[in-house]
């Protein structure tokens, strides 16, 4: 089966990340899409960083009755923080009759040579990207396995959720029902 990777920190999952993931595997040869959380990004902060039991049960509540997608919490138990190398080389291991492809915005191409083997993962690894706001897939100069798909964009972020929480206003709908309800009655980021 080919398997997109999705990783982020979720934090929390909004609808940007389910219309990239729908888009991508409606308009690539995808078979399923797994959103891997990440316990730890290596090149972020961990303020305001949800538990991550708590982050895997939002992203499992986001896809719920949706069979092409779901969670992945293999991160979890893997050395911190979370090289994305590191999990790929695990999860070939772990299931070796599936084809890994990763799937990634453009604004993280800004600092991709700045990731563990980066230039690994661009010789090994199909990599599909989507247009991000803040960098353009035509900047990049490195050589590599990129397939980039015109997804539409969408200035949401999970900063941009998480600040409207501080500021007592009310996200409803930047975020799936089912994950929305569940942050209410959790009251994550101060909800
Ligand atoms: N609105 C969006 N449209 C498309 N992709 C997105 C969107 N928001 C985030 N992504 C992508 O999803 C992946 C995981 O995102 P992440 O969990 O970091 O969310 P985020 O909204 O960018 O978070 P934060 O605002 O906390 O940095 C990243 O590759 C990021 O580029
Ligand atoms: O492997 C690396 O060096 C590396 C550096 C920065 C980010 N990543 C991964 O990229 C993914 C996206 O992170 P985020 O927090 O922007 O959603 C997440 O899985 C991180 O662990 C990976």
């Amino acid at each position: 089966m080919k398997i997109g990777l999705f990783f982020g920190s979720f934090n929390p999952i909004h609808v940007g990340h389910l219309i990239i993931a729908n888009y991508i595997k409606e308009y690539s040869d995808l078979d399923r899409i797994w959103f891997v959380v990440s316990p730890q990004n290596p090149l972020k902060k961990k303020a305001s960083l949800l538990d991550d039991y708590h982050r895997l049960e939002l992203v499992n509540r986001a896809v719920k009755g949706y069979d092409d997608y779901e969670e992945s919490s293999i991160e979890f138990n893997l050395p911190k923080p979370s090289y994305t190398i590191d999990t790929l080389v695990y999860m070939k291991e772990r299931y070796p009759s599936h084809d890994f492809q990763i799937i990634m915005g453009s604004d993280n191409l800004k600092h991709f040579h700045k990731w563990k083997n980066f230039e690994i993962l661009l010789r090994d690894y199909e990599i599909i990207v989507y247009p991000r706001p803040t960098f353009d897939v035509a900047d990049f100069k490195y050589e590599g396995n990129l397939k980039v798909v015109n997804a539409p964009l969408m200035e949401i972020s999970s900063s941009l959720i998480r600040k409207m929480y501080a500021e007592g206003k009310d996200p409803s709908f930047f975020l799936a029902p089912s994950v929305y309800q569940y942050i209410e009655e959790m009251h994550f980021y101060g909800a």
